[in-house]
C-alpha cells in the first residue's frame, strides 16, 4: 500500500504563502500543507470518537484560540475558577488537543477528564467516527476579509520568527481568492459545516466570530447549553458566565505572561510563539489593509459562493 507521503506526492500542488519550499497540496478538495494532510489521513484511519467528545472545528484565523479558551473554561468551571484556570498559564491550544497533530496516530493518548478536541479539517474529511457518533461539534466562522487579513499577518509574523519571507499581501490575496490557503477554499470550509448544521442542528452548533464579539455572554450561555454544560440560574446570579467571558477576553489572554513570551510546541520543528495567535481581536480591521477594490472582489466571491445557502458572512 502506498505511504501517506507517496499519496501526497501525487496530489496537485501550489506554492504556499512564503518563500520557503513548503507547498500546499490539494487533498479531497482542500489545500493543505503536507504535514497536516498526513495527520488528517492518519486521523481518518485511527481516531475513534467518544459520545462525550466536543469537537471544536474551524478554518484557521476565525477565532479558534478564543473558542477553545471559552469552551475549556466552561467544561472545567467546577474544577477551576478564574484565578486557578490552566488558561492563565497555558495557551488554549495546549489545553485542547489538535486532532490532526496530537491525536492523529492514536485516540488513546487523551486525558479522560477532557472531552475537548479541535480540528481545522473540513466537514467532508472528518474521521467517520466523529460524524457517526453522538458527539457534539462546535464550528466558528468569520468574515472572509478579516479572516484573510488575520491569516496574512499570522504568516508574516511566523515567517519573521522562522527566517522565512512571506509573499506580498497582494499575492497572498490572489491565492486566497483562488481558494489556495491552508484548509481552503475558505468558503467551502464554511459551507460544509453550515449545511451540516442545518441538517443536524442537534449535533452542530454554528457560530460567527462577529456575533460572539457583539454579545459574548449570550453565546457563552448558548455554547454551554449546546455542549451539555448549562449554567444554573445560581451560577448566572453569582457571575460565573461574566467571569469566563472576562477571563477569555482578548485583552486578558493576550496580556498573560505565557501568551506574551511562551511557545507552543516548544522543542519541535512546528514551534510557534504564543503571541502570534494574538494580534488585534477586532471586527473590521480589514479596512486598514485592503483597498476598496480588494474588498469588493472578496465580497463578490463571498456572495457568489454563498448564494442560495441562506448564510451571510
Ligand atoms: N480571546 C480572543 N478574543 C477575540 N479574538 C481573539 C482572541 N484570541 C485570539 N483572537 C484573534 O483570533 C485570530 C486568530 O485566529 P485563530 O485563533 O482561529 O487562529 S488559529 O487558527 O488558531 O491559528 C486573531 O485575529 P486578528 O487579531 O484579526 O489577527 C486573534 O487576534
Amino acid at each position: 500500500m502506498a505511504s501517506f507521503k507517496e499519496i501526497i506526492s501525487t496530489l496537485p500542488r501550489r506554492k504556499g504563502w512564503t518563500d520557503s519550499n513548503n507547498d500546499l497540496f490539494l487533498y479531497r478538495g482542500f489545500w493543505c500543507y503536507s504535514f497536516f494532510i498526513e495527520g488528517v489521513m492518519s486521523a481518518q484511519q485511527n481516531f475513534q470518537s467518544q459520545p462525550s467528545d466536543i469537537v471544536i472545528c474551524s478554518a484557521p484565523k476565525t477565532g479558534t484560540t478564543w473558542l477553545k479558551s471559552l469552551t475549556f473554561a466552561i467544561v472545567t468551571r467546577t474544577t477551576f475558577d478564574d484565578s486557578t484556570s490552566p488558561l492563565l498559564a497555558n495557551l488554549s491550544h495546549d489545553c485542547v488537543p489538535f486532532l490532526e497533530v496530537d491525536l492523529a496516530h492514536s485516540s488513546t493518548n487523551r486525558d479522560p477528564k477532557n472531552p475537548l478536541l479541535a480540528t481545522h479539517v473540513p466537514y467532508s474529511s472528518l474521521p467517520r467516527s466523529i460524524i457517526d457518533s453522538s458527539c457534539k461539534i462546535v464550528y466558528i466562522c468569520r468574515n472572509p476579509k478579516d479572516s484573510f487579513v488575520s491569516f496574512y499577518h499570522f504568516i508574516a509574523r511566523l515567517s519573521a520568527s522562522k527566517d522565512m519571507k512571506p509573499v506580498a499581501l497582494e499575492e497572498a490575496f490572489e491565492l486566497y481568492c483562488q481558494g489556495v490557503s491552508n484548509y481552503g477554499p475558505y468558503w467551502d470550509h464554511v459551507l460544509g459545516f453550515w449545511k451540516a448544521s442545518l441538517d443536524r442542528p442537534d449535533k452542530i452548533l454554528f457560530l460567527k466570530y462577529e456575533e460572539m464579539i457583539e454579545d459574548t455572554v449570550l453565546y457563552v450561555k448558548k455554547l454551554a447549553d449546546f455542549i451539555g454544560y448549562p449554567f444554573s440560574s445560581e451560577e448566572i446570579k453569582k457571575g460565573s458566565v461574566d467571569k469566563i467571558v472576562s477571563m477569555c477576553s482578548f485583552e486578558k489572554l493576550s496580556n498573560l505572561e505565557v501568551n506574551k513570551s511562551g511557545k507552543h510546541r516548544e522543542g519541535t520543528p512546528g514551534v510557534i510563539e504564543n503571541k502570534i495567535y494574538f494580534r488585534k481581536g477586532k471586527v473590521g480591521d480589514w479596512e486598514n489593509y485592503l483597498t476598496p477594490e480588494m474588498a469588493a472582489q472578496l465580497d463578490s466571491i463571498t456572495l457568489q459562493k454563498l448564494n442560495g445557502s441562506g448564510l451571510t458572512l
